[in-house]
């Protein structure tokens, strides 16, 4: 039974839905506050939900050594080390849409709260004191909202601001003109945006393009009177700068959810006669935390148990249904690139793998990382389908994928070719019902399936060979279990692929070299890595 953590504050319905998908769970979220814990914890668990204040480091993730999971009940990652849990094979998913709603109304809210200083004037109304001219506000009517990141959130607080007869401009390198025309929203260059916005709402990840995107400069550039709204991330703001415009009064008011260093117990800028500033809630209503759980839970869930990945940030998505459909192809697709991995001595520039007939309308990304991993499992134990492309991609292996109708005698064919320094190698596999066989090695049709232990030898096509190689096992104690061989022309090299019961010693593969005609033999394993 696959174990999950909670280490962070997540909604009870989480637990739930875990218990009842027969997860065994543990609920602990002061975990999450504690590293030293969370690591000596984490070693027997197969999946971890947080939200964003356990902090899931490269330590964290060596040290969960079954985990194959992290599951962010949230949008941002930044509290998750992704290099890190990539190059460990671990996914990571997230749940894009769940708090976007929530996290968009908390935006609206600070814009309201700052054109009306409806929290200082709460304190002084509560303190008794009335200062009905104190607190003059203006309307948000006719106003110019300018949104920087125009994804999930950013497009719901314009649909808002919109609804509000706001004018709502946007900086976003990827919004399409296509989509801002349907968002009613005006796409603008930064500069412009700077230059004309009454108000700016930060919604783009934190990336090293967009740290400090609101830089002393780029505060500068901006109308006098601007209000400032940031329920992204800290970094997104240079606070310091901030602190400077709101003291001169460039920047009439801040409304912050973020900050650069969170827990931010302490802060230059609180106690700040204009900022209004909450502790990270965009994403804390209820209706939130509640689609957030159930959509987390859920997710890890269907990966840990029917191996269906669901936003993933570091894998190509498989939906549940065809999971168990993409499975036989998975493990066909890997135990090609075993294959080919364990027959390839020399380094590899370039895979390309080929789908035939109704492979080629298969969702192919999971298959192609399956076979990249199969190649590189011989040199490399702790690749798998999480990391392979990038593994492949930092040793600069070119990947390829093709596509064919015709798969000639069989439904479906996956054709791998690996293009290495010395050499072009392809084998190409079958599905017989679900069970993956391998039906053409370098040209030479063959149909045998993949056991545990094999033997592959080619030799010159000369009368007597067979039997000099099936006594030669036989003397050495060795069983076999079956025999397939193939040639592409009587007398051309031939290729032999032979399953035995057991390893075939380093002995015995001498005694099998130094026949006569045999060009090279080789053992092979698949299933056991
Ligand atoms: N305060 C809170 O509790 C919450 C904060 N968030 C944060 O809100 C942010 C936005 O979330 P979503 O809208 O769901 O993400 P999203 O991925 O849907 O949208 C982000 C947008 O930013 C744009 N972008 C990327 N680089 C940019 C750049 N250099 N300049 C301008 N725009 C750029 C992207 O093209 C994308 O359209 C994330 O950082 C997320 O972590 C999300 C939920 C709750
Ligand atoms: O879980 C939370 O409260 C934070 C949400 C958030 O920042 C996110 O989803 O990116």
């Amino acid at each position: 039974m696959p174990k999950v953590l909670i280490s962070d504050a997540l909604s009870e319905t989480a637990v739930q839905i875990f218990r009842a998908r027969g997860i065994d769970v543990e609920y602990a979220p002061e975990l999450g506050k504690d590293r030293d814990r969370l690591i000596a914890a984490i070693g027997e668990f197969d999946g971890l939900a947080v939200r964003s204040a356990t902090k899931a480091s490269a330590p964290v993730i060596k040290a969960g050594k079954n985990l194959k999971v992290i599951g962010r009940a949230g949008i941002g990652v930044d509290n998750i080390d992704l290099p890190a849990a990539t190059a460990a094979g671990v996914v990571v998913m997230n749940t894009p849409y769940g708090n976007a709603i929530t996290t968009a109304e908390h935006a609206i809210a600070l814009m309201f709260a700052l054109a009306r200083q409806i929290p200082q004037a709460n304190e002084s109304t509560h303190a008794g004191r009335w200062e009905k001219n104190r607190f003059m506000g203006v309307e948000l009517y006719g106003k110019t909202l300018g949104i920087i990141g125009c994804g999930n959130i950013g497009s719901i607080v314009a649909d808002r601001a919109i609804g509000m007869k706001m004018h709502v401009i946007a900086y976003d390198p990827f919004l399409t003109d296509g989509r801002a025309v349907e968002l009613g929203v005006e796409k603008v260059e930064l500069d412009e945006l700077l230059k004309r916005a009454d108000i700016i709402s930060l919604h783009a990840p934190l990336t090293e393009q967009t740290r400090n995107i609101l830089s002393a400069e780029n505060i500068a550039r901006t109308k006098k009177g601007v209000f400032i709204v940031n329920c992204a991330r800290g970094g997104l703001i240079d606070e310091d700068a901030l602190k400077d415009a709101l003291d001169s009064g460039h920047v009439a008011g801040a409304g912050l959810d973020v900050f650069a260093v969170e827990p931010a117990n302490e802060h230059p800028l609180f106690g700040h006669e204009r900022v209004v500033a909450t502790p990270h809630l965009g994403a804390s209503t209820r209706e939130a935390q509640e689609n957030v759980a159930i959509q987390i839970a859920e997710q890890m869930a269907d990966f840990l148990l029917r191996g269906a990945v669901t936003n993933a940030l570091n894998m190509p998505s498989i939906t549940a249904e065809e999971a168990p459909k993409l499975r036989p192809y998975i493990k066909l697709a890997e135990n090609l690139g075993l294959f080919a991995g364990q027959l390839t001595e020399t380094s590899i520039r370039a895979i390309e793998v080929v789908y035939a007939g109704a492979a080629a309308k298969l969702n192919t990304r999971p298959l192609t990382a399956a076979a990249v991993a199969g190649v590189l499992k011989p040199i490399l134990s702790e690749v798998n389908v999480v990391n392979a492309p990038v593994i492949a991609k930092e040793r600069g292996v070119a990947i390829a994928e093709t596509y064919r109708d015709d798969a000639e005698n069989f439904e479906s064919v996956i054709r791998l070719r690996i293009v290495t320094e010395r050499q072009d190698r392809a084998a190409a596999g079958a599905l017989f019902g679900a069970t993956p066989r391998i039906v053409n090695i370098k040209g030479v049709e063959m149909e045998a399936g993949f056991a545990p232990h094999m033997l592959y030898v080619t030799n010159e096509d000369k009368p007597g060979f067979i039997g000099a190689l099936g006594q030669t096992l036989g003397a050495a104690g060795v069983n076999i279990a079956t025999f397939n061989l193939g040639r592409s022309a009587p007398g051309a090299d031939a290729i032999a692929l032979i399953a035995v019961d057991e390893p075939v010693s380093e002995a015995v593969l001498a005694r099998v070299r130094a026949l006569p005609h045999v060009k090279q033999a080789k053992p092979l394993t698949f299933n056991g890595w």
